[in-house]
């Protein structure tokens, strides 16, 4: 079998930990069953020989795997990864999502996206990510005694994204352990209000309003301060016409939604203007993961 995992955007400034989109930039893992297990890389992650010997993606899968089959039984992984590590792009997330609908789908069940969305946060405690990797599109997502409920909307191909990619990692967890444990009641209806009037925007499609209902007042900033230089990534993209710009989940992407016909002139200025960092467009996914028999 083949499964497709896209890569995610989350928060999308004020949802923290509960919005997030699907991007058109996939990992694929073919899995065979194998006398003998091994792993092989292509792509991100190739030059790091410890995810060759402990790769969470093969762990999560024999997890499950001998969950759901009742036995254990040797594989053969090959990783074709698009989706660069710790850049706020929803590796990890990728990496349990396709885990797990992959470890179903080898021990014959049905794969339910609701099965694996509700099992993907046993892996990661906050669904903004795991969310869009399930269902694609926009998702907004609450967590009720322990369980996920989502709304999806599918995106429509007159915008897209322009990531701005720098080659500075920043590990989620680390990064959450650094936001404060309070905020004034200033900063909770600030960020409660426009992630909501955020979700009807995207409901709506009113375009127009995206980057006055994108502010945040809780992670974002403080985040930027460790690669000040994304300060300046914000104010070019608005100022090149970008309709909203966000810190990409913990960092350190940026993430532009653009109308598509302004998508090329957009990239064109951001990578003049930061030559050392990976400067792409991107279309939005609105499948999720999808699995291929093969
Ligand atoms: N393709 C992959 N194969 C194996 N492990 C991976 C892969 N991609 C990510 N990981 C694991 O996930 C970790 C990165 O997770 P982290 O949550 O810090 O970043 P992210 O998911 O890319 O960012 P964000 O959650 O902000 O979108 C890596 O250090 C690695 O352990
Ligand atoms: N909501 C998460 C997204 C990154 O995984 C955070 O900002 O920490």
């Amino acid at each position: 079998m083949k499964i497709y995992i896209p890569a995610t955007s989350a928060n999308l400034g004020p949802g923290f930990d509960a919005l997030g989109l699907s991007l058109s930039l996939h990992n694929r893992v073919s899995i065979t069953p194998s006398s003998l297990g091994s792993i092989s890389i292509k792509g991100e992650g190739a030059d790091r020989p410890r995810l060759k010997t402990h790769n969470p993606f093969v762990s999560i899968f024999h997890e499950v795997y001998t969950q759901m089959s009742g036995r254990k039984r040797s594989f053969r992984f090959e990783f074709e990864n698009k989706i660069p590590l710790s850049r706020g792009l929803g590796s990890s997330s990728a990496v349990i999502v396709g885990a797990i609908a992959s470890a179903y789908h080898m021990a014959g069940m049905r794969v339910e996206k609701e099965n694996v969305l509700n099992r993907a946060l046993e892996y990661e405690s906050h669904p903004d990510n795991i969310a869009p990797a399930v269902h694609g599109g926009f998702t907004t997502s609450i967590v009720h005694e322990g369980k996920v409920y989502t709304q999806k909307k599918s995106l429509p191909e007159s915008i897209k994204a322009v990531l701005v990619i720098p080659d500075r990692p920043m590990s989620t967890a680390k990064s959450r352990t650094q936001l404060p444990k309070h905020y004034s009641m200033k900063e909770c209806v600030n960020n409660l209000s426009h992630a909501a009037f955020l979700s009807a925007t995207f409901l709506n499609e009113q375009w127009d309003l995206l980057h006055l209902a994108s502010l945040d007042m809780m992670h974002e900033e403080r985040r930027m301060r460790q690669l000040p230089e994304l300060f300046r990534v914000r104010k070019m993209a608005l100022e090149a016409g970008a309709l909203m710009s966000t810190l990409s989940g913990s960092g350190s992407t940026f993430l532009n939604i653009v109308r598509t016909e302004e998508a090329e002139g957009v990239k064109a200025v951001l990578k003049k203007a930061f030559p050392e960092y990976r400067v792409d467009t991107c279309a939005f996914d609105n499948e999720g993961f999808t699995i291929e028999n093969s």
